[in-house]
């Protein structure tokens, strides 16, 4: 992160009215963004549209240009060229009633350490005209035991909780999220994708970045791969990279040791060998390619191309 965005500094202002809402079904749209940094070639042309109502991931390695592309939609980051429309305004001037229709949950606060999480999110509430109820929202992110906490004795795990309820307090049409679970513990993580679920149920665009492949499966409609500052491939988690025609890998127990056989007829393999074992075959397992093996086999064809 870090750079010239600004967005750390961020305080939402008060009162807005919603009024002016667009009522088109595009929540983001991306034309030719460029971002350059002296010769170095952030983000190099790049697209992207984001329904209304979706739940978009964007993918990539480090550096890829994902968080640059998230700060310039966001509005904290100027842009070298392009075309950029999000909730139907340039983020490059953004007003207070567009500031109060975008939500974003930081990498990290790092703020009011001193207030207890209860008055963090009572102050927050009072920055937007329909804040979502404080004890509500405290319970739904799963910090009701720490309510009386003071935030600068979370665990990071309860830190991160804490920032997405500040996302989410001004009931948000678009939510930015960047890598929003890193240090949840598995439950953590299931309990926050029942809340970003029940956000996206209720209408709330999302974007994401994440680098847990399986977070994006679990909540994306779609995803899109960044690399060196390209979108590579737009589709959903089933079928990124022709996962959903990709060969399946039978594999089982042989007498002489473990076989496998790549195919795209699973179902006549698996019926072959259940007549040669005469039923049950022993130590049978049927893998498509997972969205992870997909993504690597993308980004890894793509450093051949450099
Ligand atoms: N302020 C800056 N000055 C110079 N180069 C920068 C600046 N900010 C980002 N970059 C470079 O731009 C490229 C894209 O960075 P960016 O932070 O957008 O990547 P990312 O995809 O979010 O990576 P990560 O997954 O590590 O968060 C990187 O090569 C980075 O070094």
């Amino acid at each position: 992160m870090a750079g010239d965005s600004t967005r750390g500094a961020y305080r939402p202002t008060r009162a807005f009215v919603h009024s002016g809402r667009m009522t088109d079904d595009v929540a983001i749209r991306v034309r030719g963004l460029q971002k350059t940094y002296g010769d170095h070639v952030a983000v190099g042309g790049l697209d992207l549209d984001v329904a209304r109502g979706e739940c978009f991931a964007l993918l990539g390695p480090n550096g890829a240009g994902k968080t640059t592309t998230v700060e310039i939609l966001e509005g904290y980051r100027p842009r070298s060229a392009g075309e950029v429309t999000v909730l139907g305004l340039d983020p490059r001037r953004p007003t207070r009633d567009w500031r109060a229709r975008v939500g974003i949950v930081l990498q990290s606060t790092g703020e009011f350490e001193a207030l207890t999480v209860r008055e963090v999110i009572n102050h927050f509430a009072l920055y937007y005209p329909a804040p979502r109820d404080p004890a509500e929202l405290i319970e739904a992110v799963g910090l009701a035991e720490k309510a009386t906490a003071r935030a600068g004795t979370l665990s990071g795990g309860q830190r991160r909780r804490l920032d997405v309820a500040l996302g989410v307090i001004g009931r948000p049409e678009l939510l930015f999220l960047d890598e929003p679970t890193t240090g949840f513990d598995p439950e953590a993580r299931q309990e926050f994708w029942d809340l970003i679920r029940q956000l996206s149920a209720e209408g709330t665009t999302i974007l994401l970045t994440t680098h847990y492949l399986y977070e994006a499966e679990a909540l994306a409609n779609r995803v899109g791969v960044i690399n060196n500052g390209r979108m590579i491939e737009v589709a959903t988690p089933a079928t990124l990279g022709g996962r959903a025609t990709a060969a399946t890998v039978v594999s089982w127990d042989a007498r002489d040791g473990r076989q496998s056989v790549s195919t795209d007829t699973p179902t006549a393999q698996v019926s072959k060998l259940s007549a040669e074992f005469g039923g049950e075959v022993p130590g049978l397992t049927v893998a498509r390619p997972t969205l992870e093996d997909i993504y690597l086999s993308m980004i890894n064809a793509g450093k051949g191309e450099q």
